[in-house]
């Protein structure tokens, strides 16, 4: 156990992802991880990890992994338990949808709270959590601020062309708007690009954050001009178990000529689609398909790469060309066969890449004759939101 620090202020940063918890406590400043966590595969082959800031893994109290909110106590009964002097001076939280409203973090009062919970239905995988987490944080630690930081924010200032669908302009009026996912991602990639190689963050970048919930975002001159997802977190390239892109005739087909019901529909397109549902059943993650190596694994992985090539091409055309390509999620940081089989065939977009840099997960992929970079950016939700909640405590600390 570590030693009390009766003196450390302490922020958190929670992440639920759609198969994951992820946990970060950061101290007043700087980018070092007090603790970091990460439950996996919540369910029932769920597993979790903490550790300190030495990165030696911490003994865990008994829990629950097979849900999220189990997954949750267990985390705040760990940081409670290895960091009894901790004063608490806020607590982020990565919140999928921010709708019309958010732009920007907010405090969460019961105003913003009834905000959220009224989008629930357009992110039913991940809202939900975020809200679960909240509420288990204000309750965990009363009186701490809760600072909710908005995954749809990084793309609302996306051109009216990508932000709209053609359907008649009163649903646009309304909210039906291509909202855009993975903000917090694509937040501190390009802030390490524009750290690391700003030449190129001055130009056209597609960020491809993959993990099991998968999307890519055109950032030109280090705006979000374009972005895989649409209005809910289903659009786009597949998923773990989401279908990515659809033609909206299947679902008439599946409401006129099967008579299922939206909360079949919702279940078949949000938990059933994607990688687990070309597999046909088989996994939803990366891994166990990598390794399966059967034909059904082959056709989810094949669909996979052919989407992420569709989307890079569309992303590259609607900028006039790319200047850097950056994986990043699960997917997109560890596995070098996806990424060899995304860059494959790209060579007329000026793609190359080294492979024995890819096959060592390097920051730099792409190879001395390659005329667009590819690289990786092991992406850090949990500093954007940890920021987050240090400038708001500041800010509130300023206004008192
Ligand atoms: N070494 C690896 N090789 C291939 N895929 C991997 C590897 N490590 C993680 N992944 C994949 O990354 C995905 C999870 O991504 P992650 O970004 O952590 O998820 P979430 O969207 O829930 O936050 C899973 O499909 C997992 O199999
Ligand atoms: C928006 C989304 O799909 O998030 P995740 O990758 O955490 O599932
Ligand atoms: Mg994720």
């Amino acid at each position: 156990m570590n030693a009390p620090l009766t003196e450390t202020i302490g922020f958190l940063a929670l992440n639920a992802g759609s198969s994951s918890l992820k946990v970060a406590l950061f101290p007043a400043e700087g980018d070092a991880a007090l603790l970091t966590g990460q439950a996996e595969r919540i369910g029932p082959e769920g597993r979790m990890v903490l550790k300190d800031s030495t990165g030696a893994e911490l003994a865990l109290p008994p829990g629950d992994l097979t849900s999220h909110a189990g997954a949750l106590a267990l985390v705040i009964k760990a940081v409670k338990r290895h960091f009894p002097g901790l004063r608490m001076g806020a607590i982020g939280h990565r919140v999928v949808h921010g709708g019309l409203d958010y732009a920007e973090p907010v405090r969460v009062t019961p105003e913003v709270l009834e905000k959220l919970i009224a989008l629930e239905p357009f992110a039913p995988l991940h809202q939900p959590h975020n809200i679960a987490g909240i509420r288990a944080a204000m309750a965990a630690f009363p009186g701490v601020p809760q600072i909710a930081c908005f995954d749809t924010a990084f793309h609302r200032g996306q051109p009216f062309v990508n932000d709209t669908f053609a359907i008649p302009h009163r649903y646009y009026e309304a909210g039906v708007r291509r909202y855009g996912f993975h903000g917090l991602s694509y937040d501190y990639v390009t802030g390490e690009m524009k750290r690391i190689a700003p030449h190129l963050m001055e130009g056209r970048v597609v960020v491809a954050h993959l993990g099991n919930g998968a999307s890519m975002c055109a950032i030109h001159r280090g705006k979000s001009v374009a972005s895989s997802m649409g209005f809910s977190a289903l659009d786009g390239l597949p998923m773990g178990t989401r279908c990515g892109q659809i033609d909206p005739g299947v679902l008439l087909y599946m409401l006129d000529r099967e008579h299922l019901d939206t909360a079949q529909i919702r279940q078949i397109l949000y938990n059933e689609s994607g990688l687990l549902g070309l597999s046909d059943g088989l996994s939803n993650d990366m891994r166990t398909l990598e390794a399966a190596d059967s034909p059904a694994a082959h056709r989810a992985i094949d669909y996979f790469v052919f989407r992420v090539q569709r989307e890079l091409g569309a992303m590259a055309a609607v900028m006039g060309g790319i200047d850097a390509l950056v994986f990043c999620g699960g997917i997109g940081e560890n596995s070098r066969t996806v990424r060899r089989r995304i860059c494959e065939r790209l060579g007329w977009m000026g793609i190359e890449i080294d492979h024995g840099r890819n096959a060592t997960n390097a920051t730099v992929l792409s190879s001395e004759f390659s005329r667009t970079t590819v690289m990786i950016i092991n992406t850090r939700e949990d500093l954007v939101i940890a920021r987050a909640a240090r400038l708001a405590a500041q800010q509130e600390a300023v206004a008192e």
